[in-house]
Order: structure tokens, then sequence, then C-alpha cells
């Protein structure tokens, strides 16, 4: 990682240590080796583990393990955050009948799309499983320990474009790769109805494909294989979506996606 990067990640940490208190040290102050947020198995049961920070808002991140480079967050907005950003978005239009169910939006963002971005960033850093090495993005093996790579998480902007779509009851969206204008590290906010996104690879010969359940308030954030490797959907069509066999009950969903848009010489 480059000196600059090093130092914005330590000096981040330190604004958070002193606002959040320390999450890397267990109450008799030795270290422990459990990163906030994570599921810890012990003998009995699956125990939440949380650091101990006075406004209790470490995320748990998960990794899609057949998917080098996608991790979700399920609990990446409150309720309130949730309603606070459909109002930001009600308000700047996007919601509204007139507008089209897909809106774009480049260059300077909103305030809440930045907002959103540093919740992001600041939540990468807290996990624990953000990478300090620039080796990891071409390792095969990183899926498992880096949320999102530091030379994605610390490029400014770290997002300059968005999309809003809203999708009514049985609107999706077709298998896709993300345009090759956007650089890598994308990630997706979900908000009012869950939906299930599948993922296949586009190399696969026969079409597997991978389940994800999106809920309101997460985010999931794509990089390397899952961004460059494998197509995302939503099929909102009766019986597309069924979860653990059960089929979800369909609301409007609106869903954020921000990315970067590559650079032109
Ligand atoms: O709505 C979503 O969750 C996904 C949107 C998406 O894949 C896109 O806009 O490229
Ligand atoms: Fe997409």
């Amino acid at each position: 990682m480059e000196e600059v990067e090093v130092e914005a990640e330590e000096e981040l940490k330190a604004i958070l240590r002193e606002a959040f208190g320390d999450s890397s040290s267990d109450s008799d102050g030795e270290p422990s080796h459990d990163r906030p947020g994570r599921v810890k198995a012990n003998d009995s049961s699956h125990e939440i583990v949380r650091p101990d920070t006075i406004f209790g808002d470490s995320h748990i991140w998960e990794p899609i393990t057949e998917i080098n480079g996608l991790w979700i967050c399920r609990d990446l907005l409150s309720g309130d955050q949730q309603s606070s950003l459909l109002s930001a978005l009600e308000k700047d239009g996007y919601l509204s009948e007139a507008s089209h169910n897909q809106a774009m939006r480049f260059g300077d963002l909103p305030p809440w799309a930045l907002e959103l971005s540093y919740l992001i960033r600041e939540s990468v850093v807290m996990s624990g499983y953000s990478s300090e090495s620039t080796d990891l993005i071409n390792s095969d093996e990183c899926n498992e320990t880096c949320l999102f790579p530091s030379e994605l998480l610390w490029r400014e902007p770290l997002f300059n474009q968005l999309i809003v779509n809203i999708y009514q009851p049985g609107e999706g969206i077709c298998a896709h790769v993300d345009l090759m204008r956007f650089e890598d590290g994308i990630a997706i906010i979900s908000l009012e109805s869950s939906c299930v996104m599948h993922f296949t690879s586009v190399e696969a010969e026969v079409n597997h494909k991978i389940p994800v359940l999106l809920t309101p308030g997460s985010v999931v954030l794509m990089w390397g294989e899952a961004r460059f490797l494998w197509k995302h959907e939503i099929n909102r069509k009766p019986g597309f979506q069924k979860w653990q066999g059960q089929e979800l009950d369909q609301k409007r969903r609106t869903s954020v996606t921000l990315r970067r848009l590559r650079q032109t010489e």
C-alpha cells in the first residue's frame, strides 16, 4: 500500500477509535483476534461479536464464498438511515411517478451519496478485512481476507457516478456485467423490498446460478472476479424470487449503485 494510503487509513482508524472506542481490544485490554462485527462460533451457539462502541454501529461483512470479490453487509443502514436515504431520493426527484425507473448522475455526487461513500469506506476499515497489500488484488486466495483492496478503497473520489433503479413488483434487471467504462469496485445499496440477485459465471459452460439475498439496508461490494467475471441479474417474475424455499413477498424495490467512471485519456 502507498505510504499516503497507510497514513490516511491510520488517521481514519484513530479518529474512529476516538469516536467509537477501540474495537481491537477486549475488556481486559488484551488484543483480541476477533474482528469487529464477525460471527464467532463457540461451543454451544453462534454469538455475534461486536466491539464496545458507544453508537454500536460496526457492521457484519460476509464473503459470498463461491465468488471471489463479492461481499455483503446486511446491516449497513439502520431503519432510520434507510428512511432518511429514501427521503433524500424523494427530495431529489428520483422517486417521482414522472421520473423514469432509472436515473443516473455523473460527476459531483449529491451530499447523501458522498455520505454513503464515506460510510462504506469507514465500515470496510472498521471491519478489519481491508487489504494492506496491493498484491492481493491478483491473488486467488484474497477473497476470504480481503473485503475491498486498499487501492480501490483509498482512491479519490471513491465513486463518481450513481444510478438509482426503481423496480415495481415483477420488474428486475437482465443478467449483465457492468460496462467496462466503469472502473473496478462497485457498491449496490438496497432499499425497500428484499430480492434475490443471481450471479452466473461468464466462463462456466453450465448455467449454475449463485443466489444472494439483498435485504433493505444492505450493501454489496463487487470487485475483481465478481465485477468482471460474473454476471448479475434480478428476475422478479413469479417463481424466480425464492429464498429458502419461500417465494419472497414483492413490493417496490429501490437500489443505489455507486461506481467510478474510467478516465478517458
Ligand atoms: O438494482 C440492483 O440491485 C442492481 C443494479 C445493477 O446491476 C446496475 O445498475 O448495473
Ligand atoms: Fe449491474
